[in-house]
């Protein structure tokens, strides 16, 4: 083998960015633990990587002595099932590698006894809700894949992603996709569950006016992990057998069609109801499981205007919708208290903008820069140019003139404005390595 092997100084790595996904129709609940095998399809809408994205490098080397495994700087263990499974089903698929300018050959078979050195990195907070674990694990598998020459298509990647996180597999496709559940009775040695694929069901660019706006309430980490949280519906929630078995088959048809024909109205709708039930189900669970908490709570826009009871983003929507007679954003709130705002345009986002900064203003000493991240373009759609173009915004046309509309203050960490995205994709450039290229260690 020539260089191969038995030198022992050279490091070959791939780096990869891949995008987060949020779901519009839920994934809760596995009929198989181990191979992570969901009991309903969902459908997501993946997020434009520019804005929040997991970056991941993967080095091979003769000199590693170890799997090792760097996560946002920190060295976290691989021993997990998940890690393994996902290691164990791209090392089975690996082929032979070649790189000539280094003089590096690596044999098909070679794999199974070279170590790995990973490195990622979480653009946005880690395990709080924003699916980090879709986007981390989708990249670990992707630039694994292409260290290794594996030659299947994005949907075999995507079961392997799978293993390692549900949602992950929908993060290997760009625009809306779906996670076809597979069938049921299929589940054997056999065939390992490997019809429980992702599907893009159309690409970013087939509607590219949604805006997506993600008001982050709360960076801590969350009390019930989406893996603890879904056992424990599965265990104890009839509704969400009711759910899996005659709501969402139905509505993963209804919302492929507002996909396909670009139907907001509908769209909106069967997201807002997915995202309640799935909440309803939280609260079906025993003990039940709070998501949408005190946090959430906190994030109240204003007052009832008759009783003075305070009212949560989800009621602000609803009374928003109301006023303008047909959905103008929609609403979904995943395993976390975070608002994910989806506005059919930028006209309705310039609203929706000006109205989650009158009533979520930052604490005092906050700059706009840092509490406006992604796409700061609607701000400018929105004549907001400075923190003092925030404090002068009027109250919005929907509030009746004499009741004083209360403000919370501080109580969105901020906000993240983004739209549908690509998929994942190979940085050629190697100053993007997240490993040394001499050392193999995080950089
Ligand atoms: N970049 C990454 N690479 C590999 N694994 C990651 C990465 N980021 C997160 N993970 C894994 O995902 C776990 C967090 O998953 P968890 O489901 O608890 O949170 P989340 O994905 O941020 O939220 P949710 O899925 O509820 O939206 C981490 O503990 C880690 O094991
Ligand atoms: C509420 C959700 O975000 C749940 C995501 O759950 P995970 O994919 O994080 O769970 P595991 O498969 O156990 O890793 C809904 C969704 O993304 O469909």
């Amino acid at each position: 083998m020539e260089g191969g092997l038995n030198k022992k100084d050279w490091i070959l790595m791939v780096t990869a960015q891949s995008p987060t996904n949020i779901a519009v129709i839920k994934y809760w609940g596995k009929r198989d633990e181990t191979l992570i095998l969901p009991i309903n399809d969902s459908i997501s809408v993946t997020l434009d990587p520019n804005h929040l994205c997991t970056t991941t490098t993967v080095a091979v080397s003769p000199s590693f002595d170890s799997d090792q495994m760097w996560l946002n700087g920190k060295e976290i263990s691989l021993s997990g099932s998940r890690y393994q499974s996902c290691l164990r089903e791209i090392r089975s698929r690996a082929n032979d590698v070649e790189d000539e300018e280094k003089g590096i050959f690596i044999k098909k078979e070679d794999w199974e006894n070279l170590h790995l050195h990973i490195a990622s990195f979480n653009n946005f907070p880690t395990a709080a809700g924003l699916a980090s674990s879709a986007a981390g694990f989708a990249c670990l598998v992707y630039s694994l894949a292409k260290l290794m020459n594996v030659k299947e298509e994005q949907g075999k990647l995507s079961a392997i992603a799978r293993q390692g996180s549900g949602s992950a597999c929908r993060s290997l496709f760009g625009g809306f996709v779906k996670w076809a559940m597979g069938n049921v009775r299929l589940i054997s040695k056999d065939t390992n569950g490997s019809d429980s694929i992702a599907v893009q069901l159309a690409n970013e660019m087939h509607w590219d006016d949604l805006v997506i706006i993600i008001a982050v309430v709360s960076s801590r980490q969350k009390e019930t992990s989406s893996t603890t949280g879904m056992r424990e519906s599965v265990e104890t929630s009839p509704l969400l057998h009711y759910r899996s078995k005659e709501v969402v088959p139905k509505r993963i048809l209804q919302m492929e069609e507002a996909i396909k024909t670009r139907d907001f109205t509908s769209f909106a709708s069967l997201a807002c109801a997915d995202s309640n039930q799935f909440h309803a189900v939280c609260l079906d669970t025993s003990p039940p499981i709070f998501y949408m908490n005190d946090t959430s709570h906190r994030q109240v826009l204003f007052s009832c205007l008759q009783d003075g009871s305070q009212l949560l983003i989800i009621n602000y929507m609803e009374k928003w919708n109301r006023f303008e007679a047909m959905p103008q954003v929609a609403y979904t709130f995943d395993a976390g208290p975070n608002a994910v705002l989806i506005a059919p345009n930028r006209k309705v986002a310039t609203l929706l903008i000006q109205r989650l900064l009158f009533y979520f203003p930052p604490s005092s000493d906050t700059e706009l820069s840092s509490f406006v991240l992604g796409d700061k373009s609607i701000l400018k759609d929105a004549g907001i140019g400075s923190m003092k173009d925030v404090e002068v915004l009027p109250p919005p046309a929907e509030i009746k003139d004499n009741i004083p509309s209360q403000k919370f203050r501080g109580d969105v960490s901020y906000f993240i404005c983004t739209r549908p995205g690509k998929g994942p994709t190979l940085f050629a450039d190697e100053s993007q390595t997240l490993l040394d290229t001499k050392t193999g260690l995080p950089k």
